[in-house]
């Protein structure tokens, strides 16, 4: 048995789907994928509470074979021949994902808390370790596109942790196979539990490309990839060594303040509708926390000049150009860049002019998602060497709490891979009311100043 930091390795397994049941496919990849080439794995893990008996994992494992059978790019490799080509996804009878359990002796209370005060890289050990890549004799690249684990916890209860690849699957689509496998682990492997109408949709012919954006997010991808490491099993320790991870809340009542309060700043300031929703006013009072706990001295009014930006995916399965079943399997985000000059953003009105801007943003996405389009990545480059901008990770649409193996609701859900880029995530409360979570990472030192910012714009709200 292998002894890794604060677990013990007590299986490793491969799961595939069943033998037979899914024949080789060869998925291309759309030009929604392109973008998320080049981002590191995504990590999940919620925790369900239960005490671990000996027929479970059994079952987990049975009931995740079972499901990648419909969802089994999942199971797949990207496959990365050397440029010019493309890189595609390719499923051969037989491919798996590495499964590991290990058994944790930390304390699983102080792990579900908000203000856990975890070292950051201990956390790390629930997220699954990533398989290398491999190369083919032809020179291609094999990259695995998934990893899970399970973490059991004696007498306390587990935490499902996965790392997912991006270019597979957006986080509708994982959200989807989490609450897929939920269901079929839940209903004792009986895979008729999932209808037919909620199965993945693999069909990627309906998505079309007038502006021909496929080959020149090609370019952009070949001229960055060449200059980058395809690492993908980092584990960033380095970055995580100084900060400290939180999860904050803003619950239902501070909410409808907010909410209230920005729509009528709108109104007496701006001229025309605002789209004044959960996911705009808690991304601009996020954004802008972030941004006034950033200053330290006078030296930093310098950048008063200077543009940042908020970076937001917006999920297209159901505009009008695209067209495609809330089931479909991949990605299909547009990415919207929301610019702002930092002095307006730490001015007296910052959250309700950050609040207009990305509701600007999301309204416009009515008008045409692809408006913009060709500067995708290209312009993701550009902002993201600056380091002045600001991404947000999940949604509350997820419904992340809503994944039941038959155990009740997660007691925390944690999507560690942001810990590192300063990005935040967003979730919809635990507790089931109409607030968010939002989860954090910062040095110490501005996680102080963030967190009084932070609740003291809430107390100002009531
Ligand atoms: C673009 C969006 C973010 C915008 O979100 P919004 O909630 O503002 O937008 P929406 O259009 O759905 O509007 C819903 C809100 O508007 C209100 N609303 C709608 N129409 C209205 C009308 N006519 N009058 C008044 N209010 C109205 C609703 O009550 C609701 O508010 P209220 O909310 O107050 O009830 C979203 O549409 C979206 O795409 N979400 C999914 C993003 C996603 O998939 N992220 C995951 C990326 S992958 C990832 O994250 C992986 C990883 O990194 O790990």
């Amino acid at each position: 048995m292998a002894q890794s930091h604060s677990v013990k390795v007590i299986d490793r397994v491969q799961v595939s789907p069943p033998p037979g049941s899914v024949p080789t496919t060869y998925l291309p990849l759309t030009f929604f994928d392109f973008p998320w080439l080049l981002c590191p794995p995504m990590e999940q893990f919620p925790y369900p509470t239960l005490y671990l008996t000996n027929n479970i994992l059994p079952i987990l494992k049975n009931s995740l074979s079972l499901t990648l059978q419909h969802f089994f790019p999942l199971a797949s490799n990207l496959m990365c021949p050397p440029s010019p080509q493309k890189p595609y996804i390719l499923y051969k009878d037989g491919d798996s994902i590495p499964f590991t359990v290990v058994e944790s002796m930390l304390d699983f209370d102080q792990l579900i808390g908000d203000h856990a005060g975890v070292d950051l890289r201990e956390l790390q050990c629930f997220v699954p370790k990533w398989p290398p890549t491999r190369v083919t004799s032809d020179d291609t690249r094999v990259v695995p596109l998934l990893a899970l684990q399970v973490a059991v916890f004696p007498n306390s209860g587990i935490c499902i942790g996965a790392k997912f690849c991006h270019v597979v699957a957006d986080g509708m689509a994982f959200s989807h196979f989490m609450k897929s496998w939920a269901s079929i682990f839940r209903s004792r492997e009986d895979i008729a539990c999932l209808e037919k109408s909620m199965l993945p949709s693999h069909d990627r012919s309906g998505i079309k490309d007038p502006l021909g954006l496929e080959s020149i997010f090609t370019k952009d991808w070949w001229n960055w990839a060449s200059s980058w490491d395809y690492d993908l099993g980092s584990t960033y320790d380095d970055q995580l060594r100084d900060k400290v991870g939180v999860t904050f809340t803003i619950g239902q009542t501070h909410m409808e303040r907010l909410k209230d309060l920005v729509s009528i700043k709108c109104m007496e300031n701006y001229p025309g509708q605002v789209h004044v929703s959960t996911f705009v006013v808690a991304c601009a009072f996020t954004w802008v926390n972030m941004i006034k706990s950033q200053e330290k001295d006078a030296s930093d009014l310098l950048d008063n000049d200077k543009v940042y930006y908020f970076v937001f995916p917006a999920d297209c399965r159901h505009r009008p150009e695209v067209k495609l079943p809330a089931t479909y399997f991949g990605n299909c985000l547009a990415v919207c860049y929301v610019p702002a000059k930092k002095s307006e953003l730490l001015g007296e009105n910052g959250i309700i002019m950050a609040a207009r801007e990305i509701g600007k943003k999301v309204k416009e996405l009515e008008s045409g998602v692809f408006v913009g389009a060709e500067k995708w990545i290209s312009k993701w480059k550009e902002v993201s060497e600056q380091g002045r901008l600001v991404t947000v990770a999940g949604s509350p649409k997820l419904r992340a709490y809503d994944t039941d193996f038959g155990w009740g609701r997660p007691k925390k859900t944690e999507v560690p891979h942001i810990y590192a880029s300063g990005s935040f995530h967003l979730c919809e409360c635990r507790d089931g009311g109409g607030g968010v979570e939002i989860g954090l990472a910062l040095p110490q030192d501005q996680m102080d100043v963030f967190s009084g910012i932070f609740e003291q714009g809430k107390q100002n709200l009531i």
